[in-house]
């Protein structure tokens, strides 16, 4: 028997890593774009899968937004039949009239459609085929927007969308072996046009930027800053736990945050305790900001009799006496 090819080993690993434990007999969707990394994951799932007992499932979503999208989708679906996908569906969403620019809002309409599927599937979980490369460039943009330890943290390998499990298996695998696998496999991924498309940051990024910090610096750069972000993330887990803690303990017996609780906190756990709070009251989390968070501070470590603190959403913030109280707006 000849030897399996090493990128299709090692996707196959991922994958299976991620699956383990998971319930079986329930399928598992691979959210597929026909691009090489969710070609790669599909093709690794739906050998791994049905071995733990899964159902192998696959989804690919049709935004519209491009000519021969339709044919795309149909063209992934018939793939995905044709080597055992159990259950298969091309999903046609509607992008146009949601808020935020295109890209936001065709990421917004894809999930709302997986989960829908999955729901109605009652799957284990969704899978992405996010890679290790797409990781470094999601902690690279982060530090260049100063978006602190939680944008740091990057991609998480699994999160919950709407009530479902998201899976990212292949946070550990780059996308040359991706595209290795899709070659050694005889697949043929789809080219995105918005991945070279040099408008979008994260186009520049994967073009420019990552590919001038390995020149400089080496090719351990790629992993470095996927690694980076793991231990971030396990600072954050802990630093939340403790804020979670902080925010049950800091309740004033009138209603909102005691200030002497929060002047005691360090600050990356106050940080945190305001950051939870002001979402609490409805403050939409997209929406609140470092400098929300800093005019929150300032009411207890910088107390000099300022106003109100206005955050996103409607909610207001005074101080009064010893306490952090919100006020009703009409
Ligand atoms: N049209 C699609 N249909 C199904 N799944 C898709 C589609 N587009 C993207 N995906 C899934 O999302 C993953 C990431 O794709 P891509 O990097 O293009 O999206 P993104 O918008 O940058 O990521 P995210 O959705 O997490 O923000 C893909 O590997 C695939 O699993």
């Amino acid at each position: 028997m000849a030897a399996l090819a090493p990128p299709v080993a090692a996707i196959r690993v991922a994958v299976r890593r991620a699956l383990a434990g998971l319930p079986g007999c329930r399928p598992v969707l691979v959210a597929c774009s026909g691009g090489a990394d969710s070609l790669a994951l599909a093709a690794a799932t739906v050998f791994v899968a049905p071995r733990l007992g899964l159902v192998p499932g696959l989804v690919t979503v049709d935004h519209g937004l491009q000519t021969g999208s339709a044919e795309r989708a149909d063209e992934v679906a018939t793939w995905a039949r044709s080597v055992g996908f159990a259950l298969v569906e091309a999903v046609r969403v509607e992008v146009a009239g949601r808020s935020g620019g295109p890209e936001a809002a065709a990421r917004e309409a894809r999930y709302e459609a997986l989960t829908e599927v999955a729901r109605r599937h009652d799957a284990v979980a969704v899978l992405t085929g996010h890679t290790r490369d797409d990781q470094a460039e999601t902690v690279l943009l982060a530090l260049a927007r100063g978006a602190g330890p939680r944008g740091l943290a990057g991609m998480p390998a699994r999160r919950d969308l709407s009530g479902v499990p998201l899976l990212r298996p292949l946070l550990s695998i780059s996308r040359e072996q991706t595209r290795d696998a899709c070659a050694v496999l005889g697949l043929r991924p789809w080219q995105d046009p918005h991945n070279t498309d040099p408008s979008y940051a994260r186009s520049r990024v994967r073009a420019d930027v990552l590919p001038a910090l390995v020149r400089a610096l080496g090719p351990g750069v790629v992993d470095n800053l996927a690694r980076t972000s793991r231990m971030v993330a396990a600072d954050n887990a802990a630093l939340d736990d403790l804020a979670e803690a902080a925010l049950a303990a800091g309740r004033h017996p009138e209603g909102g945050l005691s200030v002497p609780e929060l002047a005691g906190l360090a600050p990356a756990v106050r940080g945190r305790v305001l950051h939870a709070w002001a979402r609490e009251l409805g403050a939409p989390p997209g929406a609140l900001s470092h400098r929300h968070i800093a005019a929150l501070d300032a009411l207890v470590t910088d107390w000099r009799g300022q106003g109100p603190t206005d955050l996103p959403g409607g909610v207001r913030v005074l101080r009064r006496a010893d306490r952090l109280a919100p006020v009703t707006l009409d």
